[in-house]
């Protein structure tokens, strides 16, 4: 499970404060797909990466599996990390390292032996079907491709929970549905908890089952992903639901099928 506790996070520049974050409290259960819904500067981003303490909170505090990860120094944080999996929007590959090479490197890091380490990439990349690929560099990838190489990148050290920071938003419609069946797949098969940032509604209804809403970076409606759409509380939520069906309803009209 991951519980976060009155996390607050402000960023000050010379002229500005802005709070990113005001006192979240959250609980992610385990081999749960939980989704954070917000408009654009909201504070998604800077949540989901204080969860791995990429960005630092100012307060607050952040488990997982029970183990506190807003006290770690920076030793036990690393070690930590092993066990939090992350995946970006740009991806963030290694450009001038093969599939291969970029599946091994977070294994290399963590000092397994070179067998070891043959054999796990191995086994994650058929994962994420992408044997075939092996010895391909990035710049020879689909976008799909190369965020399935960020997966196995970030499954590599078989951790307990993946985050994924607006994951498919650089995909087209149907590389983003098989992104999201795969990491479907990968939650059933390895009880792994994901935490999944996204504005697009439709992402979330594929496979999230609990999400919250943010605004302004507060939390301002959570609970099952099914009772956003039936029920939507919060204005941020209403005005999600309004936009979805409003362009339903244009589709409609115009003889499409909907979304
Ligand atoms: N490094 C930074 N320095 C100053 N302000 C920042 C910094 N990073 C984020 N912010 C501000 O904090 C707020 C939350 O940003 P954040 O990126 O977390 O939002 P978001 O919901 O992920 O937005 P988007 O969907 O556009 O990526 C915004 O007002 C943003 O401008």
């Amino acid at each position: 499970m991951i519980a976060i506790k009155n996390l607050s996070k402000t960023y000050r520049t010379e002229h500005l404060e802005v709070k990113a974050l005001d006192n979240i409290d959250l609980q992610i259960e385990k081999g749960s797909i939980f989704g954070i819904i917000g408009f654009s500067g909201a504070g998604k981003s800077t949540l989901v990466r204080c969860l791995n303490r990429l960005e630092e909170p100012d307060s607050g505090s952040v488990f997982i599996e029970g183990q506190e990860i807003t006290n770690l120094d920076q030793k036990n944080l690393r070690l930590a990390r092993r066990k939090i999996g992350m995946i970006f929007q740009q991806f963030n590959l290694f450009d001038s390292m093969t599939v291969y090479e970029n599946v091994a490197f977070p294994l290399q890091v963590a000092g397994y032996p070179k067998n070891q380490i043959k054999g796990r990439v191995h086994e994650i990349l058929q994962l994420v079907y992408l044997t075939d690929k092996l010895n391909a560099y990035p710049s020879h990838l689909s976008g799909g491709q190369k965020q399935r190489v960020g997966i196995a990148r970030a499954l590599a050290n078989k951790p307990e929970v993946l985050l994924c920071d607006e994951a498919t938003s650089a995909l087209d419609p149907q590389t983003t549905y098989s992104i999201l069946e795969l990491l479907k797949n990968i939650n059933e098969k390895l009880q792994l908890t994901i935490v999944l940032i996204t504005h697009e509604l439709d992402v979330l209804k594929h496979i999230c089952d609990h999400m919250a809403v943010l605004e302004q970076g507060k939390i301002v409606e959570q609970g099952p992903t099914e009772k956003f759409f039936l029920n939507p509380e919060s204005d941020t939520a209403k005005n999600f639901v309004r936009i979805i069906q409003s362009f339903q309803e244009k589709k409609f009209y115009a003889g499409g099928d909907g979304i």
